[in-house]
């Protein structure tokens, strides 16, 4: 298996559980690893072949910076069955860090693996 990936993509958005995290836009910071195979677009070098991380990275701006989860838990699910289901990977791993919400902490949040290797 190959891996397309984005490694921090920075987005604004509404997140948090607590008050004053309605009223504000917090910086999420994305880390995405897409399971693939590289091997026709390698031989061909076609855009069309391969999975356009251009494409999945404008795609999860829109969506995250439209968004207003509590959790971040919430917000990696629903970015993992959005890639999974509009660019058909059948496998990822997925950081979602909000390195703003604890001032003593370099970052928090969370990684899930969603789907199965190949
Ligand atoms: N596991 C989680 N813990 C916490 C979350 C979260 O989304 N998942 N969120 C918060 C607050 O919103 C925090 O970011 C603000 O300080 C606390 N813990």
């Amino acid at each position: 298996m190959d891996i397309v990936y984005i490694k921090a993509l920075q987005v604004e958005t509404v997140i948090g559980i607590y008050d004053w995290e309605r009223e504000i836009r917090q910086r999420v910071v994305l880390d995405l690893d897409m399971g693939t195979d590289i091997r026709q677009a390698a031989l061909t070098e076609d855009i069309e072949s391969t999975l356009n991380y251009k494409s999945v990275s404008d795609r999860l701006v829109e969506f995250v910076s439209a968004s207003e989860f509590l959790l971040v838990e919430t917000m990696a699910e629903e970015i993992a069955t959005l890639v999974m289901q509009e660019f058909s990977v059948p496998w990822l791993r997925l950081k979602v860090g909000k390195p703003d919400a604890i001032a003593t902490a370099e970052d928090v949040g969370v990684v899930i693996e969603r789907g199965e290797p190949f």
